[in-house]
């Protein structure tokens, strides 16, 4: 029997594409299906689709703003997560939670890529209770944790520092970006196929899923306006005189062996993939 698979966020930029890469062979669901506030909602909805698989890609993602609305940011990112993960065992689904870099936001050891079991450290409010959905989500034994990093270029979506750098180029020829962030921003077409593929050999634990190398913010900005041949002068800064409310990590860059071992697949450069996506909304 085909096994069902239900994507949350369908329309965000991860879940959106991993619909595409299923060829909409998925039960895609929206905020307006089942809003992560309402635990009732959750329990209804998940009871009655009864996925072999739910992909919960849906978030509370804006960063900074998630300084000034921490009880929000902990009921969509951590408490909605544990109710997922009561209703995953009731059913007996594989619950495939997808977290982030920024559990790394106070790492102080050696500059060296981040592994599955470097302790997490992290500072934000965003951080704080992603941490806590991984661990909701590890109470199912069939859990499968997937970290990422700087996603952009899934579906429609323009909030992404990829599209607000373009979008800013448009204005300003001289922009001011951090410098200091080490991380490897990555392309959710690629963390799709990756996910997708640990789905496909039902890998479960904590996995590490970025683009490879690394890169800082300021070298990103200045890569993609030398791709795309605009002349914006892009200042380095510090991230305390950037000034955002948020705290983000210094080095957050994953180590993705863990991912090669276990796939035999390796992930392509970060910027191999900003050109493939450049060149791919050119062509959209
Ligand atoms: N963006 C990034 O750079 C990174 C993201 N991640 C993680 O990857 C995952 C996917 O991120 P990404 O695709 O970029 O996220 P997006 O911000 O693009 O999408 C988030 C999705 O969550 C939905 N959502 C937000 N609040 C609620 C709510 N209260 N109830 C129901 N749905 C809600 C949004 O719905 P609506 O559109 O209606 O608001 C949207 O579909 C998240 O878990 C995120 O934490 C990890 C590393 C990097
Ligand atoms: C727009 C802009 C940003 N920056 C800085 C702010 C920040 O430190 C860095 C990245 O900015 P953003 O706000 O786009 O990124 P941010 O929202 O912090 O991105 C993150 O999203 C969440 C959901 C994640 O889980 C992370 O993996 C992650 O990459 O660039 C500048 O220095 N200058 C600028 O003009």
């Amino acid at each position: 029997m085909k096994s069902t698979i239900a994507i949350t966020g369908a329309d965000g930029q991860l879940g959106s594409e991993l619909l595409r890469q299923l060829g909409g062979d998925a039960v895609a669901l929206i905020q307006s299906d089942m809003e992560l506030t309402d635990d009732d909602a959750i329990r209804r909805v998940l009871s009655d689709i009864r996925a072999d698989v739910l992909v919960h890609c849906a978030a509370y993602t804006a960063v900074d703003k998630a300084e000034a609305e921490a009880n929000v940011c902990f009921q969509v990112n951590a408490a909605a997560v544990a109710t997922i993960a009561d209703v995953c065992r009731q059913f007996n689904t594989r619950l495939v939670q997808i977290s982030t870099d920024y559990v790394f936001d106070s790492y102080a050891g050696p500059c060296v890529p981040l592994t599955e079991q470097t302790p997490a450290t992290p500072r934000g409010i965003y951080a704080q209770s992603k941490l806590q959905g991984e661990q909701a989500a590890a109470t199912v034994s069939s859990h499968l944790i997937v970290r990422t990093c700087g996603l952009y270029g899934g579906g429609p979506s323009m909030r992404n520092f990829v599209e607000t750098m373009l979008r800013l180029a448009e204005t300003k020829s001289e922009l001011r970006v951090v410098n200091d962030q080490h991380c490897t921003p990555s392309y959710c077409r690629d963390v799709a196929a990756a996910i997708l593929q640990l789905v496909e050999r039902e890998a479960t634990g904590l996995f590490h899923v970025t683009n490879g190398e690394s890169v800082t913010w300021r070298e990103l900005a200045s890569t993609i306006f030398q791709l795309t041949q605009r002349s914006v002068h892009v200042e380095p800064i510090t991230t305390a005189e950037y000034g955002a409310a948020a705290p983000r990590p210094a080095y957050s860059v994953l180590s993705l062996d863990k991912f090669q071992q276990t796939t035999g697949s390796e992930m392509p450069s970060w910027r191999d993939a900003l050109q493939r996506y450049l060149q791919d909304r050119l062509e959209s």
